[in-house]
């Protein structure tokens, strides 16, 4: 049995189960919203909302998403996505359609620094961020009443530089268990190693906290405070294995002075971490943001 907190938005569901996304990515050319709109009113679909951004028209590439409504949608899913790679194949697409029925299923990973995931268990608990979170792993014990409280699994799995191989196929396991689709590193202080991030290329999203490029690594808000930065910040990205380096998704900046000691640095960057995240998270589960060339496309 399912813990309750996977029944969470059952009236979301319900209200949603009609609607898909579709988010493509093609060499720019003539047809193919022409070709994408034809393909979605052959299925009685009515486009919602859609955006679309080129690099270059003469040439360049081209990102579109569409998020629709299609009666019965659920007994059509297998056939859009058989007949769409026709029109995916014509134009070199590389494409996705997903069904706002089917919510994300988030595992949240933290160390001892909890602020960022209380604010994704508020937003979450509010229907603010409309996701099921299946369970969430520490490699500490702190959190554990805190999100057991909402209803949600907590395990602790004690990973560090000198057991990482181990701890992370505890973790690998459970996530495959849980049928995991996206991981929200908040604040989880310890370096994935290339399998696990391989695993979930483009799925795990990391809240890093300065303005990155800026202090890529370990104890940012230190090493800010000696550079006497006059700006911190926080910056959510999905994670690769160039540290800190993957696609950035959201960013945000704060006025410091020298005023300010690393205490206040640290107090004033857990507020910008907290609400980067959260938009970085809730874009990625509402399906507005395309990976391209090391950046993202957001809409
Ligand atoms: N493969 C990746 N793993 C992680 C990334 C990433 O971009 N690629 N981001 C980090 C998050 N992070 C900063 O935001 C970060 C966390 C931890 C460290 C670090 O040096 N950790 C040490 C151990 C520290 C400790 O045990 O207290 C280590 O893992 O050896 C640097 C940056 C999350 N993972």
């Amino acid at each position: 049995m399912e813990p309750t907190n996977q029944n969470k938005h059952q009236a979301f569901q319900q209200d949603q189960k009609n609607r898909g996304r579709l988010l493509i990515t093609c060499p720019d050319q003539r047809g193919i919203v022409a070709a994408v709109s034809q393909f979605l009113a052959t299925h009685q679909a009515n486009i919602i909302e859609s955006s679309q951004y080129s690099t270059n028209p003469e040439g360049g590439d081209f990102f579109i998403r569409i998020e629709f409504e299609c009666p019965d949608l659920d007994s059509k899913k297998t056939l859009l996505q058989e007949e769409f790679e026709t029109i995916a194949q014509r134009f070199s697409m590389e494409w996705t359609l997903s069904f706002v029925h089917d919510l994300k299923r988030a595992a949240i990973f933290v160390s001892k620094e909890l602020h960022c995931l209380r604010e994704l268990l508020l937003e979450w608990e509010n229907e603010d961020l409309v996701m099921d979170i299946p369970l969430v792993v520490s490699n500490h014990p702190e959190a554990k009443n805190f999100v057991e409280s909402f209803g949600i699994p907590f395990v602790h799995i004690p990973a560090n530089k000198n057991n990482r191989q181990e701890a992370e196929q505890q973790q690998l396991k459970l996530l495959e268990e849980h049928d995991i689709d996206v991981i929200i590193l908040a604040r989880y202080m310890q370096i994935l190693t290339p399998a696990f991030v391989e695993t979930y290329s483009e799925k795990i999203i990391n809240i890093h906290h300065s303005f990155l490029p800026a202090f890529v690594g370990a104890k940012p808000y230190d090493r800010a405070f000696d550079r006497g930065v006059k700006l911190i910040g926080a910056t959510s990205h999905y994670v690769t294995n160039d540290l800190d380096e993957g696609p950035i998704i959201e960013q945000d900046i704060k006025r410091v002075s020298h005023r300010d000691q690393v205490e206040d640095l640290k107090k004033n960057g857990r507020i910008i971490e907290r609400s980067v995240l959260v938009r970085a998270v809730r874009w990625h589960v509402d399906d507005r943001i395309i990976v391209h060339d090391n950046k993202t496309i957001i809409f």
